[in-house]
């Protein structure tokens, strides 16, 4: 495990912000931290960072507890966005960070690349667009090499496109093996690059697992004419309108009941709750 918390808590007065966050992270995946606004993410990762002293519970992040100079190392974030030079290149306000980290200048390059900014590297940082700055944010959070990077709401306050190509990065460094825990409200970008998800609301985590799962089991959906009959031929079925809804059935033993039965069976197709409805039952938001 990368990350682990033990019924990690953080109270402001006697408001629980964070309240017995049980969560694991594991070696090379990427883990959606997932929740509406104000549920808990930042602190969390605050938390997670050592940047927030726990109220009660524990957390160890790559076997240290957080914020240990050892583990510091070892972690590269982007948490509401690093302090970046106006007027220096992207390239020289990563050689900045990178004197101040103590990680070898050569490294500016490789993060460059990693992030597909070596071509606009020479330019002003105040010429970049949004999703430049974020990217440059990125590489940052990569000098050093770390084992694990987080990244808070990474595609806060970008356009579509910038979106599309935060997403693009995240995957391509998954692809690289890099470990990444992201926080987010969006659902659809969870959804496509994340490996397990945990969902945080109102302080507490509702759920942790892969987005599969989350979706629970699969119910069939079945269109079949006259459909009173096939209602009453197939067990446990419900009829919704002018379709029914099966869970956990064996799709071709369905069918030739019906079609023995006379019942012409016009479609048949599985019907997946969206993450965004399983998200809604669970956290109540609208
Ligand atoms: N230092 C603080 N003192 C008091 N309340 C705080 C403090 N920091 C955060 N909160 C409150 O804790 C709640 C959770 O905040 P947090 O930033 O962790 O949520 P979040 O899920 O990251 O949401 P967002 O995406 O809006 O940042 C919010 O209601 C916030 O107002």
């Amino acid at each position: 495990m990368i990350v682990t918390t033990e019924k990690l808590t953080k109270r402001y007065g006697d408001r629980a912000v964070v309240d017995g966050v049980s969560l694991s992270v594991r070696r090379g995946e990427v883990y959606g931290f997932l929740g509406p606004n104000g549920a808990g993410k930042t602190t969390t990762i605050r938390m997670l960072l050592g940047l927030v002293k726990p109220t009660s519970g524990t957390a160890r992040v790559l076997g240290e507890a957080p914020g240990t100079p050892k583990a510091l190392l070892r972690v590269g974030s982007l948490i509401e966005g690093p302090g970046f030079y106006p007027y220096l290149s992207g390239r020289d306000n990563l050689r900045v960070h990178a004197a101040r980290r103590g990680v070898r200048a050569e490294q500016v390059e490789t993060a460059l690349e990693q992030v597909d900014l070596l071509g606009a590297a020479g330019e002003k940082f105040r010429r970049y667009s949004l999703g430049m700055k974020q990217r440059l944010g990125v590489a940052a959070a990569l000098l050093g090499r770390p084992e694990l990077l987080v990244l808070d709401e990474p595609t806060n306050g970008l356009d579509p496109a910038g979106m599309a190509d935060m997403r693009e990065l995240v995957r391509a460094l998954a692809a690289q093996g890099q470990t990444v825990l992201l926080s987010s409200h969006l659902l659809g970008e969870v959804e496509e690059i994340c490996d397990r998800v945990g969902v945080i609301a109102n302080g507490k985590l509702v759920a942790e697992s892969t987005v599969d799962q989350l979706r629970g089991d699969t119910v069939l959906l079945v269109r079949a004419d006259p459909i009173e009959k096939a209602h009453v031929l197939v067990e446990g079925s419900e009829l919704h309108g002018d379709v029914l809804h099966v869970r956990e059935a064996d799709t071709g033993a369905l069918v030739r009941t019906l079609v023995h039965a006379d019942v012409d069976v016009l479609e048949v197709r599985p019907l997946r709750r969206t993450l965004e409805e399983v998200f809604f039952e669970m956290t109540g938001a609208a």
